[in-house]
Order: structure tokens, then C-alpha cells, then sequence
């Protein structure tokens, strides 16, 4: 399954947003993936799955320009992903701040506000009434003027949502950007990203290990497992035989209560036997 059948904006014609042909990505004689050929339309949310070390958060690097492909090509933006970063919101994987990082909330999120959008300087206090409707949307007001280093896992994640959304890009990248949030803020920054993509028809790139709390968004997953992938809608990819065979040994997909479990992986650290909530 190489490609989907899912209908997306590049059906309409759109130029893709992001494009990977015959990508390929490999660390000494240790291929990550390969042969990967894939087109992101506007407005499309991909969620790329995997287990620990099948390179998710590398796939991201590629996109941002920040690693190169073994082999292949990848455009974003119609041009090279580093010349193409500007339109590019990324929340990276969470590292806290240290506690004397000299920094407010309110700082960490002016850095996403572009200030010379359209080649016009904006006023400092247009900068500041943008940083504070962002800061009124992800819910961080109370805390504005906190240094961020004093903040949660939690509040510091949404601070970095906001500062990736800052500047209306036309791709949102996240790597695990649901980690340490208690379920409701999960939820909370789950429709953030939804409601941006809705918002400024921005396509989103979500890396996480559980699908859940973003399932009714995706448009399509990419899965990586062995060095392969597959491609797909939820329905198409999110199958036991199809990750039995991308595993190449038997896996159970089940649906309990809305949410799906993915049981029985090789490299799980979870028992079959008592499927955790995570996926994959
Ligand atoms: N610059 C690099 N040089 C050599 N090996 C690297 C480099 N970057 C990543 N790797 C290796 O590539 C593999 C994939 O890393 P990556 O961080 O992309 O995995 P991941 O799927 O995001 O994992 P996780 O779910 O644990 O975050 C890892 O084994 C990592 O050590």
C-alpha cells in the first residue's frame, strides 16, 4: 500500500504541500526507511506512526531541512525544505526548559510571530496583541509573564504550540506534541491543530506513538515498522493484517470503546495480553 485512496485536496489538483519521491533515509548500512513516495495536499493531516527508532522525529528533520535523504528527492513548499522553513510551524519533542531560563511565556511565543510578514515590519504592539490572542487560544494567559522555566511540562507544551502556529504557516509539524498533557489539554491542543488546519487550510504532520486522541482528524497514516511502511487512511493501514504483514508476524488491531489498540508487536514493550491504550 504505497499510496491512498482517500480522496485530498491534490485530487482537486492542489499542488502538494509536501512531496517525497522514492525517499529514502539510512544511517550507516541501517536503513530507516526507503522507497517512500508520498504527496501531502493542503489542508491534509498525516499521522506518522512507528515504534521507538523507526524514524519519525528523522522524517520531520527531513522535512525541516535539517537532515539530508540517502536517496531520493523531498520538495515543501514547492522548493527545498530549507529554503521552504519560514512556512513551517514545528513542535519538536519536548525538552524542558531549564528552571533560570531567562525567558516569559509570552517571549517564547513572540519568537513564532513573524515580525516582518509581507516584507512590512510589524509594530511591537501588533507583535503583542498577536502573542496575546495566541496566548488567550492555547489557554496560557494566566501565566503570560511567568519565566517558562517555572512552567509544567503541560503549560510549557502549549506555549510551544502557540509559538508553532504563531506565524499562520502552511505546515505544522509535531513530534509528540500530546506528551505530559493531562487528557483534557490533549484534547485542548488536538482541536488547536484541527482548528488551524480549518482555520488557514494548513496541512499537519502529527508523529505519535498513540493515535488516539487525534484519530478523527487524520486523513491518512503513515506507518513505519522493519525498515518498511505502509500508507493509508485509519481503515486501510489500521488493520491487523495489515501490520501483520509489515511486521511480519501476528498482530491484533482491536477497537474497544472508540479507541484503538494495536496488540502483539515484536518490539513492544507491552504485554498482548493486556493491550495498552498507547498505539502503535
Ligand atoms: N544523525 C544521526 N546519526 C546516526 N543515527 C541517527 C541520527 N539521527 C537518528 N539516528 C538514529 O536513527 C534511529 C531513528 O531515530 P528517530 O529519532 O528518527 O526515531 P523515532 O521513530 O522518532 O523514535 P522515538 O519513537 O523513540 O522518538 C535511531 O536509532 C537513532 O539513533
Amino acid at each position: 500500500m504505497g499510496s491512498s485512496t482517500a480522496h485530498t485536496a491534490a485530487d482537486d489538483g492542489a499542488a502538494p504541500v509536501i512531496r517525497l519521491q522514492d525517499a529514502g533515509l539510512a544511517f550507516g548500512d541501517r536503513t530507516l526507511w526507503s522507497g517512500l513516495t508520498l504527496d501531502v495536499a493542503p489542508g491534509e493531516y498525516l499521522a506518522v506512526l512507528g515504534s521507538n527508532g523507526t524514524g519519525k522525529t528523522s522524517f520531520l528533520r527531513v522535512l525541516l531541512g535539517l537532515l539530508p535523504l540517502s536517496h531520493g528527492t523531498v520538495s515543501v513548499n514547492g522548493t527545498r525544505p530549507r529554503a521552504a522553513a519560514r512556512g513551517v510551524g514545528y513542535v519538536p519533542q519536548q525538552r524542558g526548559f531549564p528552571a533560570r531560563t531567562p525567558l516569559r511565556a509570552r517571549d517564547l511565543v513572540a519568537q513564532g510571530v513573524d515580525g516582518h510578514r509581507w516584507g512590512v515590519r510589524l509594530h511591537p504592539r501588533r507583535v503583542h496583541r498577536r502573542v496575546d490572542e495566541l496566548l488567550a487560544r492555547v489557554g496560557a494567559t494566566g501565566y503570560a509573564d511567568a519565566p517558562v522555566g517555572l512552567l509544567s511540562g503541560g503549560e510549557q507544551q502549549r506555549l510551544r504550540i502557540a509559538q508553532a502556529l504563531a506565524a499562520d504557516p502552511t505546515v505544522v509539524l509535531c513530534d509528540e506534541a500530546l506528551l505530559s498533557l493531562d487528557l483534557h489539554h490533549q484534547h485542548v491542543v488536538s482541536e488547536l491543530v484541527h482548528e488551524q488546519r480549518e482555520r488557514t487550510g494548513c496541512s499537519v504532520v502529527f508523529v505519535t506513538h498513540d493515535v488516539n486522541p487525534i484519530i478523527e482528524h487524520v486523513d491518512r497514516i503513515l506507518y513505519l515498522a522493519n525498515g518498511s511502511f505502509r500508507i493509508g487512511t485509519p481503515d486501510e493501514v489500521l488493520r491487523s493484517d495489515v501490520l501483520s504483514e509489515l511486521y511480519g508476524t501476528g498482530i491484533e488491531v482491536l477497537r474497544s470503546n472508540g479507541r484503538i489498540l494495536v496488540a502483539g508487536r515484536p518490539d513492544s514493550t507491552h504485554h498482548t495480553d493486556a493491550p495498552e491504550e498507547l498505539l502503535p
